[in-house]
């Protein structure tokens, strides 16, 4: 239990009707789970309004409402408290809930469009390696040192990430990593946590079905880089165009990290294999498991956050060879008949084309690349045809086909992609709506040293038509199939 007024700490009040000394039990923000006691946020959603929920949250036994406008009606034994927004006061009031557990361990955000669940799980595995007690908050999964816990974001809102933090202060858990997207940022999920660091991965072509313009969507990025305190580092990729961006209007330590310019932390890379590549990092040459430029970065971004965390040059980079690939990130297996099959969460353009471009630069010889593609529905439209042609362009063959739908027609979805195929021929490019079907499709095409890339849902293991979740998992699929045809 906690008094209203301890929680409402740091919160921009504009008006309060009642008492804010009663107790509380707990906040929430969906009126359809609110249970007798608890504090009720009105939130103004994309799709409805919290304030149109208030009744509602009284009836099922809320004692305080917090609002961005006070309703007309002002029941007796309920406290309003009017705020200037909505989202903002649920962040600040979490973190004061579960006593500002943020402050009582170093947690570091990984933004960017590409690389923020393969950075912050590597780090995570580095720093248990290292024998700290570690937290994760990721698309996979979150997790408080070793337990595992399920998660539907990769930003929760604001209660789950303070629940969990909380739960890590519980366990003296140190450093904690966790992916911040910019629906979180825009929705004021990460608002009140106090960062030691944040880092920059890229910036690329999504979610503007979301942010309409892609000025948005970097202005929305920034937003984190610019509220972080002097003592907190910020490490960006200044390879990418928008890495200076992020470092600008910041009070924080500014650090970068780059292959091709100049930066505080450098890498090269020595060698490219299929089992992993050698690198070069900050004068030291060290072996990575994990393959393709884009994971070059990806080590550089770790090694940079492990060195400004206070670990040693010589253990990061015999952490750094130690780490594995991360479920669903150029996760491959080779076939009985020496068929490589790759399964990658790529799913924006410029993921697609790394992967891909990683594939292409590690074939021998005449080696067929066969891709398996989707787009997902209810998400971002533009990419579908730019998706559609750098696959077609970059493939020997390409498989277009479902990628959780959702509420939209998968064939509309599929015409789109194949908007973006320049070249129109059969032996190239194929539409196979059933995902089954296509990667069965791919499988059947394939003969001895070929690579197939399943791209898009990675570690997913469902396809998501009309709100119905069916278990599907690309990498489980693939590996059954080429059995089944016995290659
Ligand atoms: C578009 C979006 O981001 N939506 C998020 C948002 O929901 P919303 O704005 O649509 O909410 P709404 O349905 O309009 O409702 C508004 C308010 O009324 C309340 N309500 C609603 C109905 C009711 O009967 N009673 C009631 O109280 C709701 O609880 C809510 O507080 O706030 C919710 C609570 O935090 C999120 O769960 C929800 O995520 C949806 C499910 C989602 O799919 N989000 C994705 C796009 C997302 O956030 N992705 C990012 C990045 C992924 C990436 O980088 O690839 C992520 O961090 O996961
Ligand atoms: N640093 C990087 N730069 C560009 N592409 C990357 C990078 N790291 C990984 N990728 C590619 O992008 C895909 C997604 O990587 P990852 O899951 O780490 O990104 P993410 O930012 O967490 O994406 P999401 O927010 O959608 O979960 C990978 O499967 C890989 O193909």
């Amino acid at each position: 239990m906690r008094a209203l007024k301890d929680i409402l700490f740091g919160v921009s009040i504009t008006a309060v009707s009642g008492s804010t000394s009663v107790m509380v039990n707990s906040i929430c923000f969906d009126s359809r789970i609110v249970t007798m006691g608890d504090v009720f946020v009105a939130i103004k959603g994309t799709i409805t309004d919290g304030h149109e929920y208030i009744e509602k949250a009284i009836a099922l036994g809320a004692k305080t409402i917090i609002c961005e406008t006070m309703p007309v009606t002002i029941v007796d034994d309920v406290t309003y408290v009017e705020v200037d927004n909505g989202n903002k006061a649920l962040a600040i009031m979490a973190s004061n809930f579960y006593d500002n557990p943020s402050k009582n361990l170093k947690l570091v955000g990984v933004t960017g469009t590409n690389g923020k669940t393969t950075i912050s799980s590597l780090l995570y595995q580095l720093f248990k390696k290292a024998g700290f007690k570690v937290g994760l908050i990721s698309t996979i999964k979150i997790m408080v040192d070793d337990t595992e816990y399920k998660t539907s974001h990769t930003t929760p809102d604001a209660l789950t990430i303070n629940h969990h933090l909380k739960l890590m202060n519980d366990v003296g858990v140190e450093f904690c990593f966790m992916e911040v997207s910019s629906h979180g940022i825009h929705q004021k999920r990460t608002e009140g946590l106090a960062f030691e660091g944040a880092i920059f991965t890229n910036l690329s072509h999504d979610h503007l079905d979301y942010h309409k313009t892609f000025a948005e969507y970097r202005d929305t990025k920034k937003l984190l880089f610019d509220n972080l305190p002097k003592k907190a580092f910020v490490l960006t990729n200044v390879d990418d165009k928008n890495g200076l961006v992020m470092l600008q209007n910041t009070k924080a330590r500014k650090y970068t990290y780059a292959l091709k310019t100049y930066a505080d932390y450098k890498a090269q890379i020595l060698e490219n294999q299929f089992n992993g590549q050698l690198l070069k990092i900050d004068g030291s040459e060290v072996w990575s498991k994990l393959i393709g430029d884009f994971n070059a970065y990806n080590m550089l971004a770790i090694y940079g956050t492990a060195q400004l965390l206070g670990l040693e040059k010589l253990e990061i980079l015999r952490l750094l060879s130690e780490l594995e690939n991360v479920d669903g990130r150029f996760q491959y297996f080779i076939s009985k008949e020496r068929i490589t099959a790759i399964v990658d969460y790529a799913h924006t353009p410029d993921a697609l084309k790394n992967v891909l471009d990683t594939i292409n630069k590690l074939r021998t010889g005449n080696e067929n690349v066969i891709t398996v593609v989707g787009c997902g529905g209810d998400r971002d439209r533009s990419k579908r045809p730019v998706m559609g042609h750098i696959a077609s362009e970059m493939s020997t063959t390409t498989i277009f086909t479902s990628d959780n739908p959702r509420t939209e027609n998968p064939d509309e979805i599929l015409k789109e992609i194949e908007a973006g195929v320049e070249v129109q021929n059969v032996r190239k490019t194929l539409t196979i709506e059933s995902r089954e079907q296509a990667i069965k499709t791919a499988c059947q095409l394939a003969n001895s040293n070929d690579i197939i890339l399943i791209a898009g849902k990675g570690h997913e293991t469902y396809q998501e038509i009309n709100g119905v979740r069916a278990h599907f998992d690309d990498y489980e699929m693939v590996q059954n199939l080429l059995k089944a045809l016995n290659k």
